[in-house]
């Protein structure tokens, strides 16, 4: 049996910090010894989370470094922009392995992150060391890292519904078009008016376009694919459900590739990643087909017209967009199976 080791989750107040509490005390191989809040520490969990209520570790601690050193031998950072640029070095620099789900280490350009992120940049070291965990691609690289940026919700399922095709060199990846659209949970735990219910019930609006923090994120991983830069339009709308979120991606094709080619291609691609799984002809994933659950589901339709292809690609973002990867990026970081407390199935209906 492969050994155990102690998880620390920082922003245990918010969503994703609740997913990795209520997900991990279900892996076999880690024990939660720290769950750290900055605005309710001492507090117990089940004050804010009743359905967490079972969990033995109870008490949210502060966030001080040592303490949490001595603790744990992972932390999970689930905290807003801005913080893990200035907390991860100090996290490493005390012996902990990090897997931070902001976006703070996932640009390697600073300025990049200062353009789109507007907020400073972690250090160049810090940048240099992350690993863009993106585990169905990326995991031979997670595997030596001690510091994890755990793609965002939207490049998770953008990403892994294109890389298959641009690496082959099956559509131009100046064509790219990518419709997105998420539920309200991924905008987070915190109120404002754009979440506001009256807001959100029975509206569908299109938001950031053009200016979306995920833009750098989808471009910087489609360029190192395709060995040259790429720039997409990206469009992300804001959907009346809770969880879950849609990529829409259009392409031209560069020969003639058939729906049923992409589905063999991608087959291949993905082949033993139990977490991708590809519909068959003329089905295409909706998101409940994979609500709370570390699934990407993905279908394809070729336009012999237009000589397009679109590709359909879905995941609960607060799981395989967020906690659930995390945790995935953990189990291949130990060396053990990726899919360990993280196979089950989507709820449904
Ligand atoms: N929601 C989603 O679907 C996804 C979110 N993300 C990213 O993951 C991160 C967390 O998202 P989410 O859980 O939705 O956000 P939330 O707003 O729900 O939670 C963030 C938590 O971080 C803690 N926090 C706030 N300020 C600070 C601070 N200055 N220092 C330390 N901790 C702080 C708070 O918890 P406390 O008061 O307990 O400390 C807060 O509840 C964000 O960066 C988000 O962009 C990524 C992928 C998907
Ligand atoms: C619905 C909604 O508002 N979603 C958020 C996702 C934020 C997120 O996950 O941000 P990082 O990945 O950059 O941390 C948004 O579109 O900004």
């Amino acid at each position: 049996m492969s050994q155990s080791i102690r998880a620390a989750i920082i922003g245990a107040t918010g969503y994703g910090g609740a997913e990795l509490i209520r997900l991990l005390q279900a892996h076999p191989l880690v024990q939660i010894t720290s769950v750290i809040s900055t605005s309710n520490a001492g507090a117990p969990l089940a004050e804010h989370f009743p359905h967490l209520q079972e969990i033995v570790v109870d008490i949210l601690d502060v966030l001080d470094v040592d303490l949490i050193a001595g603790k744990a031998d992972v932390v999970f950072l689930a905290t807003p922009a801005g913080v893990s640029a200035g907390l991860s070095p100090q996290l490493i620099e005390a012996g902990l392995k990090v897997i931070d789900i902001s976006g703070d280490l996932r640009l390697k350009s600073a300025s990049d992150y200062e353009k789109w992120y507007k907020k400073p940049a972690a250090s160049e070291e810090a940048l240099a060391r992350s690993i863009y965990g993106l585990s169905e691609v990326f995991g031979d690289e997670v595997k030596g890292s001690d510091l994890i940026a755990n793609p965002g919700c939207y490049p998770t399922a953008t990403l892994l519904g294109l890389i298959p095709a641009v690496e082959a060199g099956w559509i131009d990846p100046s064509t790219i078009i990518i419709d997105a659209k998420s539920g309200v949970s991924g905008a987070g735990r915190g109120l404002g008016l754009g979440a506001h219910y009256s807001e959100v019930n029975e509206n569908l609006s299109a938001y950031k376009i053009n200016k979306h923090q995920h833009i750098p994120e989808i471009e910087q991983a489609l360029s190192r694919i395709a060995g040259k830069p790429v720039v997409t339009t990206f469009t992300t709308h804001l959907v009346p459900m809770t969880r879950g979120i849609m990529a829409t991606m259009y392409a031209t094709l560069t020969g003639e590739h058939t729906a049923e080619a992409f589905i063999e291609k991608y087959q291949q691609y993905y082949e033993g990643r139990k977490f991708v799984r590809i519909r068959p002809l003329g089905k295409y994933p909706s998101t409940k087909e994979v609500m709370g659950s570390n699934y990407c589901d993905i279908g394809f339709a070729v336009d012999e017209r237009t000589g397009r292809v679109t590709i359909v690609s879905v995941i609960d973002n607060v799981v395989k967009g967020a906690a659930g990867q995390a945790i995935q990026n953990l189990n291949i970081m130990q060396g053990w199976d990726e899919t360990t407390g993280l196979l089950f199935a989507p709820v449904y209906p």
